[in-house]
């Protein structure tokens, strides 16, 4: 496989201003298709001053959102709605579609996914690349991709492409790439798998589009067997079981009650763990010849995860969402509980119960309710929409415009603004430095948690050095010589949101630059911090680390800094 790190770059020049449009769509296709502008972008576009003077264009008006993708709306396309339970065979019919087409792209919500489906169709000599927001592995004559959603590109024409976990559209961050997806893939066929309940609203927004919708229902290939005993006492865990809540400090609590028990190891699976330690965590637990035989693990298992798991075992049916505890909904149940049981491993049946009593019945019922209906999908301003609305207030920071831009916007029924509550955040921050618009535009959308200290004092340095100096070198601006071996779950969660600013950085680089020099320093730098999470998890489980000293990195050690060389 290839690694290249450099990705073609779109440049449209439009009424004298250079703008990078990197995976956007491109704003002559927009133009030509809403309001008949006809030729090259360079000679028919007029200046934005002239639109402004003589059309009265409302750039706030988001009720048309099929209109900004008018490469797919040239298409007639066919699209195939693969709805049903968890484990019923719908990503596997469509990337059966996908992996005998002449060319197309897989989209998925995770990079574990990506991976996977990458993976998956090079084995079977489909070359394909891989594209996600910190990764880009090209494979020589590949015509097909497997991407994260975020990275899809709506300016390629592909014969299939698939959209998996479809219904996530309606999700209140991440909802416009899938929204954008749905619209914007210029595709002959076109395959969403997903839960039932976004029928409706898929086909009433595809009714404008003159795409041919069809729908296949499908069943669970093994049954799921809800239980009317709970588990009651921790000796009742068997091997294969799942034991799912929802706050690491309970995954952790509930790991070493278990492990207290003598008779199982567990292997811990949870959103904040790096991906690679999540892989190597399940990978452990999916190996029949591996002692961690019992799984601990929050919600972040409901996707995509192919996990040999007898037994779901709620360990409550509550959940904090940020803001308030509340019951968990009939669709998060129902995908948590749906992981029991895969098809094509050894279990006949799948099992789901809840460790206390009470909790039985509001599992049974939902597992017996149908999901609600989804009513709307996410939506936000493209970068065009808002390059063009800031053109009318040209005097206003970036924050400014976002905030005016959300406080205007015109939606139908079917769409909702997503949260913008962390992109304004980032803005606040972003507009103290001298950047152009697209830049602003990118650090708003990069995978940042603002709420978090550290993830949000990288962002702002990483912005503070690449308005003075251009991409910056990453031994520049990190510090490595706080990395150790963490002894807390708070040095713990400081490791992981360092690994997550390692990723930002990368996602970043790749996005403003589309190259990053340090690439090799950024993945050795995360493959340190992944494998002192994983010590840590070993202490906290108090297994004895297998050695204390850890394997020796493939990248050149001459890079790490001495304090991180101590490791090697
Ligand atoms: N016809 C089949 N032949 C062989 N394996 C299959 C078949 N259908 C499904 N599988 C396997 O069963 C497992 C679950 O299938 P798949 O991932 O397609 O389910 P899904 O309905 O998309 O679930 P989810 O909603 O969790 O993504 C996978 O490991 C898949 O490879």
């Amino acid at each position: 496989m290839m690694a290249s790190y450099f990705l073609r770059r779109k440049i449209l020049n439009c009424g004298g201003s250079r703008i990078l449009l990197g995976n956007e769509e491109p704003l002559h296709l927009y133009f030509q298709f809403k309001f008949g502008c006809l030729g090259t972008a360079s000679d028919k576009i007029r200046p934005y001053s002239s639109f402004n003077s003589s059309a009265k264009i409302n750039f706030t008006d988001l009720t048309c959102p099929h209109t900004w993708y008018p490469q797919a709306r040239r298409k007639h396309r066919k699209v195939f709605l693969h709805v049903g339970p968890t484990n019923s065979g719908k990503t596997y019919h469509a990337l059966k579609r996908l992996e005998s087409s002449s060319s197309g792209v897989y989209c998925g919500p995770l990079r574990l996914l990506a991976w996977e489906v990458a993976e998956r169709l090079n084995k079977a000599k489909v070359p394909c690349d891989l594209l996600t927001g910190q990764e880009r592995e090209e494979v020589e004559g590949a015509k097909h991709k497997a991407v994260t959603v975020e990275m899809a590109d709506v300016a390629s024409n592909y014969s299939c492409a698939v959209i998996d976990e479809i219904q996530m559209m309606g999700c209140n961050t991440r909802g416009y790439s899938f929204t954008r997806a749905l619209l914007g893939i210029a595709a002959d066929e076109l395959h969403l798998c997903g839960d039932p309940a976004v029928v409706p609203l898929v086909q009433d927004i595809l009714r404008v589009t003159g795409d041919e919708v069809e729908v296949q229902f499908y069943e669970r290939k093994l049954p799921l067997v809800p239980l009317k005993v709970p588990l009651g006492s921790f000796s009742n865990v068997r091997k294969s079981d799942c034991i799912v809540t929802f706050s690491r400090r309970e995954i952790y609590k509930l790991k070493k009650q278990i492990e207290n028990g003598g008779k199982h190891l567990c292997s811990v699976v949870y959103g904040s763990l790096p991906p690679e330690t999540r892989t190597k965590q399940a990978t452990m637990f999916n190996d029949a010849g591996s002692d961690f035989d019992v799984l601990v693990a929050s919600d972040a298992i409901g996707m995509g995860l192919n996990l040999n798991i007898s037994r779901i075992i709620f360990s409550t049916m509550k959940k904090f969402d940020g803001v308030l505890m509340r019951d968990l909904t009939v669709p998060e149940i129902k995908q948590i509980a749906g992981r029991a049981g895969r098809y094509g491993s050894k279990f006949p049946r799948g099992e789901v119960t809840c460790i206390h009593e009470d909790d039985l019945p509001l599992l049974h019922s939902s597992l017996n309710s149908p999901s609600p209906t989804l009513e709307r999908a996410g939506l936000l301003p493209t970068f065009d929409l808002m390059y063009m609305y800031s053109r009318l207030h040209p005097k206003k920071g970036f924050y400014q415009i976002l905030e005016h831009f959300l406080d205007n916007a015109k939606l139908s029924a079917n769409y909702f603004i997503v949260n913008c509550e962390q992109l304004l955040k980032t803005a606040s921050v972003i507009d103290e430095f001298p950047l152009g618009l697209r830049e602003k535009y990118l650090f708003c959308i990069s995978p940042v948690d603002m709420d978090d200290e550290i993830s949000s004092q990288g962002l702002t340095q990483f912005a503070e050095h690449y308005a003075k100096k251009g991409l910056v070198r990453l031994r520049e601006i990190f510090t490595p010589g706080t990395l150790k071996v963490p002894k807390t779950q708070s040095e713990l969660k400081e490791l992981e949101s360092i690994h997550k600013v390692l990723d930002l950085y990368v996602w970043l680089s790749f996005r403003l630059e589309d190259s990053f020099p340090d690439r090799e320093l950024a993945s050795s730098q995360k493959a340190i911090c992944s494998m002192l999470i994983e010590e840590f998890l070993e202490r906290f489980g108090w297994q004895k680390p297998k050695s204390r000293r850890f394997p020796v990195l493939k990248t050149s050690s001459s890079l790490l800094s001495p304090e991180l060389r101590q490791y090697l």
